[in-house]
C-alpha cells in the first residue's frame, strides 16, 4: 500500500511519522525543496505524546527519528509524473495535510494529477470551504473527510510534537453512491484500519458531516475571539464578557446548523468548555498564526460558516464582527489600506 502525504507541516509529519510505522510505504510531500533536503538528509523526529497519553507510539521512545525513503517536493511529484490514472503505483491514499490557505485551485488540480481511478483522497482540514476548491476537479466519491482531536506542533522543519492525543474520525464526502450505483465503504474502512494500525483511535463515520460541524463550531468559537483577544484557550471562560461573545457565537451557529439539518452533538457547549480547560495553556492555531503574521483560517472557519448563513438566510452578526476583526489583523500586515 503507497501512503502519499501532502503538506509536511504538524499534522502531516505526525500522520507520516506514525504511518511509517505500519507496512504502508509512506511518501511525504512538502512545499519546499529545502525542507525535502533536510528530512531526506537527517530523517523526520518525532516527539512522542506526553506520558500521559494513551496513545504513544508502538515502537520506539519519545524523540525517535523516523527515516523516510521518499521525501519530495509538491512540484516534483508533478513534474516526475508520479502517480497518475494512467500508471500502475499510484497512491492508494493521500492525505492532504496543508492548511486551508493553501487550498487553490492549481493545487487541486495538482492533486488530480496524482490520483489513479482508486485512490482516495482524505482532507484532514479544520473548517469548510476546502471542498468546494477540491470537488471542482476530484470526484465527490473520492474525497474523504477526517476529522482529528490529535494535537500537533512544530518544532522545526523536521521534528513534530505530539502535543496531544484525541480521536479520529474518517467518513465520505459523497452524498451520491459511486458509479455502480451502492455506497463503497471498503476503501474508507482499508483507511480507517491503516490509521488504527499506525496507532491513533480512529472510527469510521457514516455522519461525517456533522463531525466537521462540531469541530468547526468549537473552532469557530475558540480560534478567532482567542486571536483577537491574544490570550490563551483556557483564560478565555474566565472573562465574563468573552464569555457573552462565546455564547453568541454559539448560539448563532446552532441556529444556523438547525436550519440546514446538520445534527450537532447535544453537549457540544460544554465539549467547547472542556477544550478550554483540557488546551488551558495552549495558544489556538489561529492565535499563532496572527502573532507569526500568517494568513489565518478565518476565511473557511467564520468565513465558512457565513458564507452557509449568507444562502440560508441567516444573520450571524457576532461571527461577522469577529470576520471582519481578523480580516482587519490580516490587513494590517499585508499593508492594506
Ligand atoms: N496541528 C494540529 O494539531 C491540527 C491541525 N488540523 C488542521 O490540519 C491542517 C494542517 O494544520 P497544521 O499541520 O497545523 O499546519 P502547518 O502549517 O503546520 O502545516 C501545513 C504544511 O503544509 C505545507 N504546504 C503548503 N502548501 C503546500 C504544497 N503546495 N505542497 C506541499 N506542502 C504544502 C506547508 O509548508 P510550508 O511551511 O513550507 O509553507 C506546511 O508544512 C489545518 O487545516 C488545521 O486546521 C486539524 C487538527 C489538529
Ligand atoms: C481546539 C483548538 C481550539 C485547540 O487550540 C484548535 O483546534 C486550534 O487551535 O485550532
Amino acid at each position: 500500500m503507497l501512503i502519499r502525504v501532502i503538506g509536511a507541516g504538524a499534522l502531516g509529519m505526525l500522520t507520516a511519522a506514525y504511518l511509517c510505522r505500519t507496512a504502508a510505504k509512506v511518501e511525504i510531500i512538502t512545499r519546499t525543496e529545502q525542507q525535502a533536503r533536510l528530512l531526506r538528509e537527517q530523517g523526520l523526529q518525532l516527539t512522542a505524546a506526553a506520558e500521559n497519553a494513551s496513545m504513544e507510539p508502538r515502537s520506539g521512545t519519545a524523540g525517535e527519528t523516523v527515516e523516510f525513503p521518499e521525501v519530495l517536493t509538491f512540484e516534483q511529484t508533478l513534474a516526475d509524473g508520479l502517480g497518475g490514472r494512467a500508471r500502475p503505483g499510484s497512491p492508494d491514499f493521500i492525505l492532504l495535510t496543508v492548511k486551508q490557505t493553501a487550498i487553490t485551485d492549481k493545487l487541486a488540480h495538482g492533486i488530480v494529477a496524482q490520483l489513479g481511478a482508486d485512490s482516495r483522497l482524505i482532507c484532514f482540514q479544520n473548517g469548510v470551504g476546502h471542498l468546494d476548491v477540491l470537488r471542482k476537479v476530484i470526484p465527490a466519491r473520492q474525497i474523504l473527510l477526517a476529522v482529528t482531536t490529535e494535537g500537533a506542533m512544530v518544532k522545526s522543519p523536521r521534528h513534530v510534537a505530539h502535543t496531544g492525543r484525541g480521536m479520529t474520525w474518517v467518513g465520505s464526502a459523497a452524498a451520491e453512491p459511486d458509479f455502480a450505483g451502492r455506497s463503497d465503504h471498503s476503501l474508507t474502512k482499508k483507511f480507517v484500519n491503516v490509521l488504527s494500525d499506525a496507532g491513533f483511535s480512529t472510527s469510521l463515520s457514516n455522519n461525517i458531516i456533522s463531525k466537521v460541524w462540531n469541530k468547526l463550531l468549537i473552532n469557530a468559537i475558540i480560534n478567532p475571539l482567542t486571536a483577537v483577544l491574544q490570550i490563551h484557550n483556557g483564560q478565555l471562560p474566565q472573562l465574563p464578557d468573552a464569555l457573552i461573545l462565546m455564547r453568541s457565537l454559539y448560539y448563532e451557529a446552532v441556529t444556523l446548523a438547525d436550519k440546514l439539518g446538520i445534527e450537532l452533538a447535544p453537549d457540544l457547549w460544554q465539549q467547547v468548555l472542556l477544550v478550554c480547560e483540557r488546551t488551558a495553556g495552549n495558544r489556538s492555531s489561529m492565535l499563532q498564526d496572527v502573532l507569526l503574521h500568517r494568513p489565518t483560517e478565518v476565511d473557511a472557519i467564520t468565513g465558512g460558516l457565513l458564507r452557509e448563513a449568507e444562502q440560508a438566510g441567516i444573520a450571524m452578526p457576532t461571527h461577522a464582527a469577529m470576520y471582519h476583526l481578523l480580516r482587519s489583523i490580516e490587513q494590517q500586515w499585508m499593508n492594506i489600506t
